[in-house]
């Protein structure tokens, strides 16, 4: 490859550092312990102090990860003529696409994104008063009836997983276990596969520019290369999240944050690519169905604690998203700090 498309290049207070320091600060928490209050504690100060966690001994089997990885690794490798067969678009937002644009500028990917469930109603357009619904469906590759199987089998155990942790996630915030367990029938719940191809520019361009998932919270699985960072909270340095083998990577996202009235983040990360080995990983993004209103729960908010957000529709948040994710618009698309009420 010679020049970079201009449209991949970052401006320059966001290119990647050459040099990163290889820490590993992020909590890595062990979910078969026993002392449930421990447990508890311990997620309620890595949501508070970071945003992100790892978690190990998850229940989610070894197997389904490895042979997840394997369809991935399959999927990137067909021709771009095969994968364009598959390319989701502004109607259908699920299946393959190689030209995401984070804050507008181009990330060096190739996605693949599914939902959980095989269809999902959404609001048709990103306008308040159009009520207008439509119906998302995954799209499958033809003659590869393991792929799919072994996608949605994937999906099914990161679920399991991922109700336990807002469990878990709820009681840290001394909330009912199962509070918010209402909003994820209908869900629209999806999985992403992201391939990082080698990048001949890696400090001009990133693999995902930073941002918050707009997520309730993301179960993500990433290989042994590396490349994902997250802001710390305390002083805004870019930490990378080093790869720690058969763990997952948890991070609260937006709704969350809106939930819990800010006491957890939903934090920036980024990923930065490399000139010598491509990258896989799994994003799995935890969220409701879209008539669901996201608002501060009612039992953090008092007169002390005023809710700090107005409250939001998740699908209409979802279609704006959806809307500026494709092509490089002039605006910054739409962020949960839109919604917050300012003192
Ligand atoms: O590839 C990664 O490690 C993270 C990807 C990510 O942040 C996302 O897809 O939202
Ligand atoms: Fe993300």
């Amino acid at each position: 490859m010679g020049d970079i498309d201009p449209a991949f290049i970052q401006s320059t207070e966001h290119r990647p550092k050459a040099k990163v320091v290889e820490v590993c600060e992020i909590p890595v928490i062990d979910l078969s312990e026993g002392r449930k209050e421990l447990l508890i504690s311990q997620i309620g100060k890595a949501c508070e102090e970071w945003g992100f966690f790892q978690v190990i001994n998850h229940g989610v089997p070894f197997e389904i990860s490895r042979e997840v990885e394997i369809e991935a690794k399959k999927f990137f490798e067909m021709s771009l003529e095969e994968k364009k067969k598959l390319k989701r678009d502004e109607f259908n937002a699920m299946g393959y696409h190689d030209g995401e644009h984070t804050k507008n500028v181009r990330d060096w990917k190739e996605v693949f994104d599914y939902l959980v469930e095989n269809t999902a109603e959404v609001p048709s357009s990103h306008e308040p008063n159009d009520m207008d619904l439509r119906i998302l469906t995954n799209q499958w590759p033809q003659n590869s009836p393991r792929f799919r199987e072994t996608l949605q089998e994937y999906a099914r155990e990161v679920e399991k997983l991922a109700y336990k942790l807002l469990e878990l996630i709820s009681l840290s915030l001394g909330l009912d276990a199962e509070k918010f367990h209402g909003c994820f029938m209908n869900q629209l719940s999806m999985v992403r596969l992201n391939y990082y191809p080698t990048c001949p520019f890696p400090d001009l361009a990133l693999g995902v520019g930073r941002h918050k998932d707009s997520s309730a919270l993301t179960v993500l699985a990433q290989d042994d290369v590396g490349g994902l960072q997250v802001k710390r909270k305390s002083d805004g340095e870019w930490i990378p999240v080093k790869p720690t083998p058969n763990a997952f990577i948890i991070n609260v996202g937006d709704i969350v944050q809106v939930w819990s009235n800010d006491k957890y983040e939903s934090v920036e990360h980024r990923v930065v690519v490399n000139t010598e080995r491509e990258r896989f990983s799994i994003p799995f993004f935890f969220s409701p169905a879209h008539y669901v209103i996201v608002k501060p729960a009612e039992e953090l908010v008092n007169e002390q604690n005023p809710a700090r957000y107005r409250e939001y529709n998740y699908g209409k948040f979802f279609a704006n998203r959806n809307r500026s994710d494709f092509k490089k618009r002039d605006v910054e698309n739409i962020q949960i700090y839109h919604f917050r009420i300012l003192d």
